[in-house]
């Protein structure tokens, strides 16, 4: 990864720490994926005692593992369901801060822990900012699906119009990936979503899904960082 891409990662999630994490807060929601390593990393440059009074609520098995290693408290939506606020990576962000996220198979765990926040923050880099999504990330959309279902969600979603949806596959692993929830992922591409609330509807009411990686209305704001060193801000 270049070294460009690295730092404007950096810059926003830094940023948006700064700008977003209280020292009256509680309770964080941390996403997941590469860019939410800095912000990890931010927290941790917070007044350690401040740190201690603080419980951090992660989105996978990646984000427990780098607030454990920080030596910061864990804790869950079970115990605590009013997160003060939530900063995620997203795979991209259009326009009116729809997202998509799943790009690390993360996205039911992620969704919960946003929609448990007062405030659900993007942290992102020049590449993911999009008009439209899928202008950007040609993937797919991430849909995590109960692993017997797979067959027939692939089925409806071919039907659906993504005639290129396939079953995401590992790579040090012969097989599925299987998400930390023990499901499997389906990437749909449907081209540019110029309706992602109708997409997320479509997919969500297909049995066998589990959660789709789509976040529509969720974000109030994304930071991305930019080639150039600088941050742009994008607010509802
Ligand atoms: O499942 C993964 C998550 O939705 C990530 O937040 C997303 O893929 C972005 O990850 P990264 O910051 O590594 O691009």
């Amino acid at each position: 990864m270049s070294s460009l891409i690295e730092q404007a990662k950096q810059k926003a999630a830094y940023q948006a720490v700064d700008e977003h994490v209280l020292p009256t807060h509680r309770v964080i929601g941390v996403g997941s994926g590469s860019t939410v390593v800095h912000v990890v990393a931010r927290l941790l440059q917070r007044d350690p005692e401040l740190n201690a009074k603080t419980v951090f609520v992660p989105t996978s098995f990646q984000s427990r593992g780098l607030l454990l290693d920080g030596g910061l408290t864990v804790g869950d939506v079970e115990q605590y369901s009013d997160i003060d606020v939530t900063i995620d990576g997203a795979d991209e962000v259009d326009a009116q801060l729809n997202a998509i996220k799943g790009g690390g198979a993360a996205h039911l765990q992620e969704k919960v822990v946003a929609e448990a926040a007062k405030k659900f923050v993007i942290v992102a880099d020049y590449r993911k900012d999009s008009k439209v999504l899928g202008e950007q990330w040609s993937k797919g959309v991430p849909v995590e699906v109960v692993p017997f279902a797979w067959r027939a969600v692939l089925k409806k979603l071919q039907e659906q119009g993504s005639k290129d949806a396939k079953l995401r596959m590992a790579v040090a692993k012969a097989g599925p990936v299987v998400t930390d929830n023990g499901n499997f992922i389906i990437d749909a591409p449907f081209g540019l979503i110029h309706d992602p609330v109708k997409c997320l509807r479509d997919i969500k009411l297909i049995t066998g899904v589990v959660e789709v990686g789509l976040f529509c209305n969720m974000a109030e704001i994304a930071y991305f960082g930019n080639e150039d060193g600088s941050v742009s801000i994008r607010t509802k």
